[in-house]
Order: C-alpha cells, then structure tokens, then sequence
C-alpha cells in the first residue's frame, strides 16, 4: 500500500474542558472519498476543521502528504453548505477569484472557470448572479470554484443537506464523475446515511462524548451504485444498528 496522503494520528482536541475529540487515528490514500457519519456534537466538523488547518490539535498531528498540517492552504479547499459566494459576482467571476493567488494570465484565468462551470453543467450560466441561480446551481458554482484550484483535497461540511432530493441525486453523480476524473480525495461530513453509502468508499461512524472512531464500514460496490440494491440496503441496515448501538434506546434518532 502506498503512503496515505492523508494520516489522522492520535488526535485529541479539547475545546476549554471539553474534550470533543479524542484518540482519532484514520489514514486516507489518494482518491478515496470518506464518509463521516455521527450523532450531532460528535466532532465531525471540528475533525473536517483539524484536517484542513482551521484548527489544530490539543494533541496528535495531522499529516498531508507527510508533512504537519499547522495552517489552511489551498491543497485541501473546504466546501461550504452555504456556498459561500460573493453575491454581486457573477458565476464565472466567483470561480475567477478563487484563482486570483495563481500565476494565471487573465485569460487563463478566464479559461479555467469556464472549463469547470463547464464540467459542472453551467456553461450557459456563466454571466448569472448568485441570487438568479437555483440552490443547486450555487452549489454547482462553489464545487466548479473548489475543482479550478486544484486541491488535493476537499473538504465537504454537508454539502447538499440544503438541496431537494433529485438536485441532490444530481449532485452526488456529478460530484463522482468528476472526482474520478480528477481523482480528487474527498472527506465527507453527512447526515444522510444514503449519501454517505452511495458516495463513500470507506464511512467512519463516530460516537459522542468524546468524539471517537466507532467503527469503520467498507464499500467495495462499483460506483454508481444503485440505492435500490440489496447490497446497498444491508449497508443501510448496517449503519441503522450502529445507531442503535451507540444511542440509548429512547434517544434514537435518525438523521435521514
Ligand atoms: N470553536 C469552538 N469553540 C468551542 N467549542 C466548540 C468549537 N467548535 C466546536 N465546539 C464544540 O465541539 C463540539 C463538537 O462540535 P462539531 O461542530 O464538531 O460537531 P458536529 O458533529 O459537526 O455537529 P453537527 O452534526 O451538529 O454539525 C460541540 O459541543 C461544539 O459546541
């Protein structure tokens, strides 16, 4: 097995007393999408934040290809449920900005964000304003806006929980496409059980109080995968248990 260009080692983090996190140790290979799934407060957020050098450890390290992550860069972008756009930027010029650091020349500039506004289905939209976008289409803008900087990494803080069903569908099969074209490493935060099923190769459920790895679940099903199938169904029926495990009988409660 080659070197993981992500290694997650004995990371604790306390918040004042709080202990959130403790003992996390999880390495991720290159073009592997992670699934995080957990109880609300459980840390998830607070590990996407350790990996992407928001924060950093009370104790333990985060390594991105070997060396100790101690602050953001724009190896590991992080995507934003709320899009995160500048509202009186049309679509292209949000991607533009994003690439305003690079040694691009303007129009290469402009080259590149219409390349992946392209490749997220917008090429039409380009001139558009955030406000006369869709919620969907914003999101496509900020995946298109994450992609045109090459990271090695993304961050996804749940990504699609403010979108409709089928934009959501839309969206994951989007998001897999291009992610196998770029082979892009994606760590996830969910709720959604079935997104965490239907994208990830590898989901890790955490238990509260601290924040702890409670057990790893491997998805070995070619993608796409069909959410119909029984094999996706005994992965739900997996997952569902572990709830059942790690909550106390009258607290269950299902984030679907
Ligand atoms: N900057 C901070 N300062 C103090 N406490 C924090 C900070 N960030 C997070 N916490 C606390 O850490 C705990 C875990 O929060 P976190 O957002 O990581 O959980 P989560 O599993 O992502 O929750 P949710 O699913 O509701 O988004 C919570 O109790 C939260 O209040």
């Amino acid at each position: 097995m080659t070197a993981p260009l992500i290694s997650i080692q004995q990371v604790s983090k306390k918040f004042f007393e709080q202990e959130v996190l403790n003992q996390i140790s999880l390495d991720i290979q290159k073009g592997e999408i992670i699934a995080i799934l957990g109880k609300s407060g459980c840390g998830k957020s607070t590990l996407l934040n350790l990996v992407g050098g928001f924060e950093q450890p009370s104790t333990g390290q985060v390594l991105l290809d070997n060396q100790i992550v101690t602050k953001a860069s724009k190896r590991c972008i992080m995507l934003m449920q709320n899009y995160g756009l500048l509202p009186w930027r049309s679509a292209q010029k949000n991607v533009e900005l994003a690439l305003e650091g690079e040694a691009l020349s303007k129009i290469e500039r402009q080259q590149r964000a219409q390349h992946y506004l392209k490749l997220v289905g917008l090429e039409d939209r380009l001139s558009a304003l955030p406000s006369e976008l869709s919620g969907g289409m914003q999101q496509r803008v900020a995946i298109a806006r994450a992609l045109a900087i090459h990271p090695e990494v993304i961050l996804m803080d749940e990504p699609f929980a403010a979108l409709d069903t089928f934009t959501r569908y839309y969206l994951q099969d989007e998001l897999l496409a291009i992610q196998k074209e770029e082979r892009t490493t994606i760590l996830l935060v969910t709720h959604d059980i079935d997104e965490a099923i239907y994208l990830a190769d590898r989901i890790f459920i955490m238990s509260p109080n601290p924040g702890r790895i409670h057990r790893e679940i491997h998805v070995r099903s070619t993608k796409p995968r069909d959410r119909a199938d029984s094999e996706f169904q005994h992965f739900r029926e997996v997952i569902f248990n572990e709830f059942h495990f790690t909550q106390p009988q009258d607290t269950i409660e299902y984030n679907i």
